[in-house]
């Protein structure tokens, strides 16, 4: 846990000028290379935040999977089947005005823009990590079946996502705690930033050691 450090959404996370002005999402798409860290953070971040929770490598068509495990990237065409299921959930939660997390590496622009459909009120929380951070990761999981061979593939294909995108980027190296503790700081800033405006997504998101039992 943080202990008696103090975390600022500032120095951990980072909102783009985009999501500065777009205020307070809706949507959260947990975006990164394999291994950064995508499925814990979002496990966690849905149970704080009292959201549902999709994780996108259960939306892979099983020739997907069964590719990746075998140690091969996968095509722009691979991923396009993917990448427009994850559009219809997200679409589906902005059309009913609810909350949602999903993970997904969404590794380029286009990716994202197919998920998102330009919509202002879905957000990308990018966890930021290093080559060596997350290879280390890669190697001690072993309950996985993307193999760590594809940490550099990965990388290659990762388009950073720009600040002209609505995006609040996280130091992946964080522990799990701090990355939501900071997340949550910035997202209430932008809460209080758009005066408390109508709920979207942040509102009990309060730090695990001040909320209520
Ligand atoms: N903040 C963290 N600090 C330390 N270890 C972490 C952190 N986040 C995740 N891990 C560990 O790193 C490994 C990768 O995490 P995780 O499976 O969540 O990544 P992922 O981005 O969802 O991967 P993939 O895209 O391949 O599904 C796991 O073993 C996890 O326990
Ligand atoms: O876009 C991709 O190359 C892949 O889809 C991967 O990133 C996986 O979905 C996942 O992250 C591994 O578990």
């Amino acid at each position: 846990m943080s202990g008696n450090t103090t975390i600022t959404a500032g120095t951990l996370a980072r909102p783009s000028s985009v999501l500065k002005r777009a205020g307070v999402p809706r949507v959260l798409v947990v975006m990164g290379v394999s291994g950064c860290g995508k499925s814990t953070f979002a496990r966690m971040l849905s149970e704080r935040l009292g959201c549902p929770l999709v994780e996108g490598d259960d939306l892979h068509p099983a020739t997907n999977i069964a590719k990746m495990a075998s140690g091969t990237p996968l095509t722009d065409v691979d991923r396009q089947p993917w990448l427009e299921q994850i559009g219809q959930q997200v679409a589906q939660w902005i059309g009913a005005r609810q909350q949602g997390v999903v993970t997904c590496s969404s590794l380029k622009h286009a990716y994202r823009t197919t998920i998102s459909g330009r919509h202002e009120q879905v957000c990308f929380v990018y966890l930021k990590g290093s080559r060596d951070g997350v290879g280390a990761r890669l190697r001690e999981r072993t309950d996985h079946f993307m193999p760590a061979s594809m940490l550099d593939s990965q990388f290659a294909t990762l388009e950073e996502p720009r600040d002209d995108e609505v995006v609040l980027e996280l130091d992946a190296s964080a522990t799990c705690e701090d990355l939501l503790d900071a997340a949550c700081a910035a997202l209430r800033a932008l809460e209080k930033e758009a005066g408390g405006d109508e709920a979207t997504v942040v509102v009990d998101c309060v730090p695990a050691d001040r909320a209520p039992g």
